[in-house]
């Protein structure tokens, strides 16, 4: 390709696909290039294989208690890559050259400024967008390499259900797969240094866990030292001295991003000790003219944000535009009961507080026999919704109303002024808007202010029956 192009995008996963598209739609010569199979991790291996393992495995522990069938592991295979041959179309090479995107299959590195190749074929670009990913972290546990371990990339290959499995982590990964394998049937023990969902509120965590022990699963709150393998058996011991036997071991300790031989250093694009490729507000890296999205920067790695900041990379790149993102990161773990959370979390800043309802006062949840959970928002001055977290059936649904009441800066006040139907979940956050909307009422000031209108519109109404009487 000896003419330039103007952006050339390397990764064909969420953020690739969704700049790329972006940038078609802008009128721009787009190239993506991809090394494996466009769709990314999401499609393969992430979102869409676990949460249709989540569904599959919610219903086998239904039918389980039902019935006491147990579950069928290949049926649950069968389907897993079902929902993915459904999905895959979308994502397709065939797919984005119909957009107008040019789909090449290859392994790209940056070679001088403004120039990549492919596999040896140089291309020339105006702009680049990095949307490599990233792949599981696999922790320098002494012992580890010669086990029998799983990361997010090969468990789904797993022939048979382990009976036995040991899950490395606490994070959101871990504690999904941790529950769905032990619905399944299988013994689940969850290693996890950090405590359960880390990054989450801790009652949030507290909810989660007693959930995962109600499923059978084992949560100790350590870190693993040492893996030892003999006779087709594994155990692996924590710092503490206890030792767990498995047959397989998943790692689900965080991630590392995709940056090896991708020539940043040729290009000067800096990135972080981990190795993540860093990006201001605007996801543009220190080399002007190129842009990343997705997991391989610094920002927290899920499918949506890595659509949208991607986005907005494309159509800065394109555009020569520094729009800035959000980070209000609405998330949820779709854990039972889902966890879901956006903005902030705790009331940590000057004059913050929080209002908490929960499941147990809402209709709904009495209705459907649910008894965990409950919505707290995290309120700034002046009443402004600064972010909260949601845990309980449907929890992720519920996330878009207080993403929308983040993003928009409304007031318990203006929440509270939207009737919600009844009885829906959404009832615990409107009430824990309302609850506190009024607790703005009942202070003395408000009180004051309050009785003397009232008094007031006493004293008119009076006067004027007297004129009227008269
Ligand atoms: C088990 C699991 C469950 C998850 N569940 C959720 C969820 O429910 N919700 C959610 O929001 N997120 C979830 N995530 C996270 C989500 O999958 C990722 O955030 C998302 O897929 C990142 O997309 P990406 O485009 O940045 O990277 P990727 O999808 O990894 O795409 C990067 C692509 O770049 C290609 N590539 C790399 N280097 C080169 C190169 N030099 N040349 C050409 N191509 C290259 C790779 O082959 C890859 O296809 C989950 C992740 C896991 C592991
Ligand atoms: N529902 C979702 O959106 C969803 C689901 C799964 C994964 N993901 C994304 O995928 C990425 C990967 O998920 P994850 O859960 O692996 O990452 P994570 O970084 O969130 O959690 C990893 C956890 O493993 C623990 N850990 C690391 N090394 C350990 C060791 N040696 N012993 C014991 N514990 C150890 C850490 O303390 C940490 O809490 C995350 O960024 C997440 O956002 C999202």
């Amino acid at each position: 390709m000896e003419e330039h192009i103007d952006l050339l995008v390397i990764g064909g996963g969420t953020a690739g696909i969704v700049g790329a598209k972006t940038a078609v739609r802008l009128g721009a010569r787009t190239v993506l290039v991809e090394q494996a199979r466009t769709g990314g991790d999401c499609l393969w291996t992430g979102c869409v294989p676990s949460k249709t393992l989540l569904s599959a495995a919610a219903q086998a522990a239904a039918a389980r208690q039902r019935t006491g069938a147990e579950p069928n592991y290949d049926a649950v295979r069968a389907r897993i890559h079902e929902t993915i041959r459904a999905i895959e179309p979308e994502d397709s090479p065939e797919a984005l050259e119909a957009f107008g995107v040019t789909a090449l299959h290859g392994s790209a590195r940056f070679i001088a400024p403004g120039e990549a190749t492919v596999d040896g074929k140089l291309i020339r670009f105006r702009q680049a967008l990095i949307a490599t990913g990233s792949t599981p972290a696999i922790p320098p546990i002494q012992g580890l390499e010669n086990a029998p371990f799983v990361t997010s990339e090969t468990i789904w290959d797993l022939p048979s259900l382990p009976p036995r499995l040991l899950v490395l982590g606490g994070g959101p990964m871990a504690c999904e797969l941790g529950q769905a394998f032990a619905r399944l049937g299988s013994e689940v023990t969850l290693l996890a240094r950090s405590g359960l969902l880390p990054k989450e509120d801790d009652d949030a965590s507290s909810l989660v866990r007693s959930s995962l022990e109600r499923d059978g699963v084992t949560v100790l709150h350590e870190e693993a030292a040492r893996v030892s393998t003999a006779d087709g058996t594994t155990a692996v011991s924590t710092g503490t001295g206890e030792s767990v036997e498995t047959d397989v071991v998943l790692i689900a300790a965080g991630r590392a991003p995709r940056v090896g031989n991708l020539g940043l250093d040729t290009v000067g694009v800096d990135c972080d000790d981990a190795g993540q490729v860093l990006v201001d507000g605007s996801m543009r890296t220190s080399n002007r003219s190129i842009w990343a999205a997705g997991d391989v920067t610094q920002y927290p790695k899920f499918t949506h944000l890595a659509g949208v900041y991607s986005s907005t990379a494309a159509s800065n790149a394109v555009l020569g535009l520094r729009r800035t993102v959000s980070r209000d990161a609405p998330r949820v773990t779709f854990t039972s009961p889902e966890v879901a959370a956006v903005g902030k979390t705790d009331a940590s800043g000057p004059g913050e507080t929080t209002s908490t309802v929960t499941l147990q006062d809402t209709d709904r949840a009495v209705t459907e026999g649910t008894k965990e959970g409950f919505v707290r928002l995290v309120i700034g001055k002046r009443g402004r919704i600064l972010g909260g977290t949601i845990v309980g059936p449907r929890a992720g649904e519920s996330l878009g109303e207080l993403a929308v009441a983040v993003s928009q800066k409304m007031t318990t006040r203006q929440l509270a002024g939207v009737t919600h139907a009844y009885p829906t979940y959404n009832d615990a956050l409107w009430n824990a808007a309302i609850a506190h909307a009024r607790s703005g009422l009942d202070s003395r000031l408000v009180q004051r202010a309050t009785g003397a209108l009232s008094s007031l519109v006493r004293r008119r109404q009076e006067r004027r029956r007297r004129h009227g009487s008269t």
